[in-house]
């Protein structure tokens, strides 16, 4: 029995069809929603993202800014950027890719970011307000990016045991946060795993949805999953292609394992990775229309 194989392209492309409608409406209105994204380095994975982003934006006519800043840039370069982009008016979303190099904090540079503007959610008073359940805030990109990709996929995580592996800022703790949210399409009981949990697999083996966001290449093999588990990959790994040429992507899970076992599963690419694009664009539209 094979499992569903969940296709986050299209479901990406339906969310990112709506955020087209919205900023058609906003520029009709004359307003067009823009969003910066800030690069420190040249690493290649991070500039392969944020070309993405750019184009994405190009596609839905959001106006986007891409800041590119030395290797070597100090903090006081990138602090100043970010007061510049506060003040543009042009601009309504600001991300900065994470991780940046280690002479910058990015703690301080995160709070250096306009709340009204952190488009990622990762500012103390955006993570504030996902905690308590206030939507005057963003959504985080990734994890909202599940949930969504749970809701098309017709998998409610109500009454469910949800197992999220991995417990950092970015992903694993607002993915735990949003699935026990006493809301519509939450609702689960929860279970976070990380590097300090013994016998990973003990808890994963009860998992009704299992989250694999922890970076380690094929991590979750198939006798970690319970039969019938939804099973979302965050993972994003790349590994040099035995035959040469572009690096190959690989999720946290084993895909070939996993689908023999589960109910329904994620693939990498084509997964969590556009659906994170899309909720950034939306959140970015989000900002344009509360600042109308
Ligand atoms: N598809 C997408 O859109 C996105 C994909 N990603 C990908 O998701 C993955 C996770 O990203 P991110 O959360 O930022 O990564 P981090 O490295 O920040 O966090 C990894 C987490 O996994 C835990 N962990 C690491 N190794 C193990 C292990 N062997 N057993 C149990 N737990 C472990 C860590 O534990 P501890 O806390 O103890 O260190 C940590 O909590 C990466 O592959 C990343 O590239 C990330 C963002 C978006
Ligand atoms: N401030 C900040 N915000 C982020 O949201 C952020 C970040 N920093 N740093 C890095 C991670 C990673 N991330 C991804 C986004 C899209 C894909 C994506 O679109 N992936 C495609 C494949 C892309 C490819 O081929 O390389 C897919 O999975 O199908 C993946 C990963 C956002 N992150």
């Amino acid at each position: 029995m094979a499992a569903k194989i969940i296709d986050g392209k299209a479901i990406a492309a339906e969310v990112n069809e709506e955020t087209r409608r919205r900023v058609e409406a906003l520029r009709a209105a004359g307003r067009i929603p823009g969003l910066a994204v800030v690069l420190v380095g040249d690493d290649p994975a991070s500039q392969v993202y944020v070309n993405a982003k750019a184009k994405k934006c190009a596609e839905l006519g959001i106006h986007s800014d891409k800041r590119v800043l030395p290797a070597d840039a100090t903090m006081e370069q990138v602090l100043e950027l970010i007061g510049e982009l506060n003040r543009d008016p042009r601009i309504d979303g600001i991300l900065v890719q994470s991780p940046p190099p280690p002479q910058i904090d990015e703690e301080k540079v995160i709070a250096a970011i306009d709340p009204a503007k952190d488009v990622d959610c990762f500012s103390e008073r955006n993570v504030g307000k996902l905690l308590i359940g206030k939507e005057d805030g963003f959504r985080p990109c990734t994890p909202w990016g599940v949930m969504l990709l749970l809701e098309k996929s017709g998998i409610d995580p109500a009454g469910k045991h949800a197992v999220v592996i991995g417990r950092s800022n970015i992903v694993g703790k607002p993915m735990a946060a949003l699935l026990m949210q006493k809301a519509k399409g939450a609702n689960a009981t929860v279970t976070v795993v990380h590097s300090g949990t013994p016998d990973i697999a003990r808890f994963t083996r009860d998992a009704d949805i299992l989250i694999a966001a922890i970076g380690k290449p094929e991590f979750v093999r198939g006798d970690m999953i319970k039969p019938g588990a939804a099973v979302i990959d965050v993972g994003i790994n790349r590994t040099p292609n035995p035959a040469g040429g572009r690096d190959k992507l690989v999720g946290d899970v084993k895909f070939d394992e996993a689908v023999e076992v589960a109910g329904a599963v994620t693939p990498v690419p084509g997964g969590v990775g556009p659906m994170t694009i899309a909720v950034l664009m939306s959140n970015a539209v989000t900002a344009c229309e509360r600042r109308k």
